[in-house]
Formats: structure tokens, sequence, C-alpha cells
């Protein structure tokens, strides 16, 4: 199994001071940047691009930028995630004309490439690129908005992408967005993600670094 991975969604976080933002919730502990992106039209919101993910990678931030993209058509905007630095790119595989491309597209910038599934969206656009996935993405929300209710019947969805990607051999990392908290990231690992997405449940809190303790507490008795 995969080290467990901790990845705040900046979604949450006060854009105003950004860059600082960022810079608290690694030194708090945490893995990795999540970064939503989000187009007024695949989603019913509107958030940021590629000149922030830019910005943070000229403020300083060395950490593994995992950028979702809620964003249809996906390819247009792919290059210029890659030229901004991010680390992973992932999209929904409805927002994409040919998946094995899209996905090409993005190891061949030399970034990971990962697919996006909402809670009522099937698993089977995984079976066929299993080997051009570094990551697999679930949402347990409706993408568009932080803030909402973990939706159970991923745990099932969990489990079952959890088989598929280990019958697979393939190294893909299992994520999980939408509605994590201390009060769930157990149940979830158990599921089967190794990756955490937390917006308002760590942003939300004036200490980030207790929170994600908690959250390790969590982790270290689900394994
Ligand atoms: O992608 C998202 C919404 O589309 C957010 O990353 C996600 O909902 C995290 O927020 P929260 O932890 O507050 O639920």
């Amino acid at each position: 199994m995969a080290d467990y991975l901790i990845a705040p969604s900046i979604l949450a976080a006060d854009f105003a001071r950004l860059g600082e933002e960022v810079d608290n919730v690694l030194s708090a502990g945490a893995d990795v940047v999540h970064f939503d992106v989000m187009d007024n039209h695949y989603v019913p919101n509107l958030t940021i691009g590629p000149m922030v993910c830019k910005a943070l990678r000229s403020y300083g931030v060395t950490a593994p930028i995992d950028v979702h993209l809620m964003v249809k058509p996906v390819d247009r905007i792919i290059g210029d995630f890659i030229d901004a630095g991010a680390s992973y790119i992932t999209f929904h595989p409805e927002a994409s004309e040919h998946i094995d491309r899209s996905l090409a597209m993005i190891r061949e910038g030399g970034c990971k490439a990962g697919l996006v599934f909402n809670p009522a969206a099937p698993l089977h656009h995984m079976e066929h690129v299993m080997d051009k996935l570094d990551m697999v993405l679930l949402m347990s929300v409706n993408p568009g908005f932080g803030g909402q209710k973990f939706i159970p019947h991923t745990l099932n969805k969990l489990r079952q992408a959890r088989a598929l990607i280990d019958q697979s051999g393939f190294d893909i990392r299992l994520e999980i967005d939408g509605g994590v908290g201390v009060q769930n990231i157990g149940d979830i690992a158990r599921a089967g993600a190794d990756t955490f997405v937390a917006g308002s449940a760590i942003f939300g809190q004036r200490d980030y670094k207790s929170v994600i303790d908690a959250m390790r507490a969590e982790l270290a008795s689900a394994r």
C-alpha cells in the first residue's frame, strides 16, 4: 500500500493571502496542494487557472501541485498547466473527446495523469487506460463547491476502484475528494483511498497542524 498523502484543497483557503496560506498548510504537515479549476460550464462555479498555479511556483512552492480540472473541453488547457508547473493533472472522462489522447498529453508534458469520477459516474472508463494512469480521483460530492457532505456510497466505489487498481498491477494513487474530515478519514482509508483532499476541514480551522495531526492519527490506526 502506498504512503498516505494529505492534500488540502485551496478552494477553501483565503485567496487574498494564497501564498501564505499554502506555506502555512505545508508547514503544518500537508503533502500536496490540491488545486481546483472550475470553468462555470462543466461545473456551476468559476475559480482559478494556470496563472495562479504559476504564481505559486514563482512564490516558492515546491510541493506537488495536484490540478483537478473541472473544465470542458480539457485539452486546450492541459498545456497551460504543464507550463505553469502542475505536478498532477486530472480530468473527468466526460469532459474529454479522446481520453487516451488527453492522458498521453499530460504524461508527455512531464506531469502525472489521472481520471476523476463523479459520485454517479461509472468506473469503466479507467479499465482501458490503466497503463496511462498515475491517479484515480473519486469525487465524494458533486463537484463545484467546497463544504458539502460526504456521499456514503462512495465507500463502496472506493472498494471497487481499489480492486481494479490492485488487479491491474500498476502504481496508481487512489484519491478521494469532498466532505473528508477527521471523523471519516479512517473509514475512507480502510475502503482503499491513499490520497485525501480536504478543504473546509483544514482551512476552516485556525490551527491547520492540529487537524492534519488528527487526520494522521486516524490514518495510522486505519493501517
Ligand atoms: O473539488 C472540490 C469541489 O468540487 C473540492 O476540492 C472539495 O469539495 C473539497 O472541499 P471540502 O473538503 O470542503 O468538501
